[in-house]
C-alpha cells in the first residue's frame, strides 16, 4: 500500500492574483485535480491525504477520485509544516514502514512512467527516492545588481522535483526533527538528509513542472491540452 500526501496550503504569491494557484483551470479543472488524478490512477496507490488553507474546501469531484479515499487536513505556515501536518493525519492503518509519496499540487503534469520508477527505487531504497533531473545548463552566481559574480560547477548538480517517495515513519520525525529546530526545509529529502539519509535520485521528466508563474501555467496549459 502507497498513500500520497499533497502540499495544497500555498497562497501563490509569486504567482499573484485572488486565485491560490492550484485552483487556476487547465483543461477545464483545477491544476490540483491533475495532481491528485496522475496519483489516484496509479495502481499502487491506494489513497491521499491534502494539506489545504484552512477556509478552502475540498472540491466536489476530489471525494474519491479513482474510487480511492481522498482526505482533507488544515496546513501549515511552510510547505514543510503542510506536509507533515498531512503524514500526522494519514489514517491509523497507514503505518510507520508506508510508503508516502509527497506530491506538489502545484505539479500537474505528473506521468505514470515517473510514477513506476520513482516507486520502483524508492521500495528498493531504504532512505527512499525522488524525482528529479540532472542540471544541463551553466550555472551563473548573480550579484546584487543580477551581473555574473561567477559561474558554479554543476558536475553533479540535479534539481529536485516531486514526488518525493519515503516511509512515513521516517519522514514524519524527520520533518518534525526540523520543524523543532526551526529549520525550514523547501523539499522532503532535505529534512531525510539532515538525519543522514542518502535518498535515491531518479531522472524523470522536464515537463513534470511546477506552476510558480503565469508563464508557467501557459506552458502547463500548453503540455497538458497536447499529450
Ligand atoms: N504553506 C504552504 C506553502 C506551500 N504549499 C504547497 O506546496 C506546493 C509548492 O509550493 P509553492 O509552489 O511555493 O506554492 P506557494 O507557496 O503557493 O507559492 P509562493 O511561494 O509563490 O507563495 C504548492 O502546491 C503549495 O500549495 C503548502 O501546502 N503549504
Ligand atoms: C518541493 C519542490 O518542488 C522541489 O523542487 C520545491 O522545493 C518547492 O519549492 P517552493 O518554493 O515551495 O515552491
Amino acid at each position: 500500500m502507497i498513500w500520497a500526501v499533497i502540499p495544497a496550503a500555498g497562497r501563490g504569491s509569486r504567482f499573484g492574483g485572488e486565485t491560490p494557484k492550484q485552483y487556476l483551470e487547465i483543461a477545464g479543472r483545477p491544476l490540483i485535480a491533475h495532481a491528485l488524478d496522475a496519483l489516484l490512477s496509479h495502481p499502487r496507490i491506494a489513497g491521499a491525504m491534502v494539506a489545504l488553507s484552512k477556509n478552502d474546501a475540498l472540491w466536489p469531484g476530489w471525494a474519491n477520485l479513482h474510487g480511492k479515499p481522498v482526505l482533507r487536513c488544515v496546513g501549515g505556515g511552510e510547505r514543510a509544516d503542510s506536509v507533515l501536518a498531512a503524514l500526522q493525519a494519514l489514517p491509523v492503518e497507514v503505518g510507520s514502514d508506508t510508503l508516502v509519496l509527497v506530491h506538489d499540487a502545484a505539479r500537474p503534469n505528473l506521468r505514470s512512467e515517473d510514477l513506476d520508477r520513482l516507486i520502483a527505487a524508492a521500495s528498493a531504497h531504504a532512505d527512499g527516492a525522488i524525482l528529479g533531473a540532472p542540471v544541463r545548463d551553466t550555472l551563473k552566481r548573480a550579484d546584487a545588481a543580477a551581473h555574473i559574480a561567477a559561474t558554479e560547477p554543476r558536475e553533479r548538480l540535479w534539481r529536485a522535483f516531486t514526488p518525493q517517495a519515503f516511509r512515513r515513519g521516517a519522514l514524519t520525525a524527520a520533518l518534525e526533527q526540523a520543524q523543532a529546530q526551526g529549520i525550514v526545509v523547501t523539499d522532503e529529502a532535505m529534512a531525510m538528509e539532515r538525519v543522514g539519509a542518502h535518498p535515491a535520485l531518479v531522472e524523470g521528466r522536464e515537463d513534470n513542472l511546477k506552476v510558480t508563474t503565469p508563464a508557467d501555467l501557459a506552458l502547463a496549459r500548453y503540455l497538458i491540452s497536447n499529450r
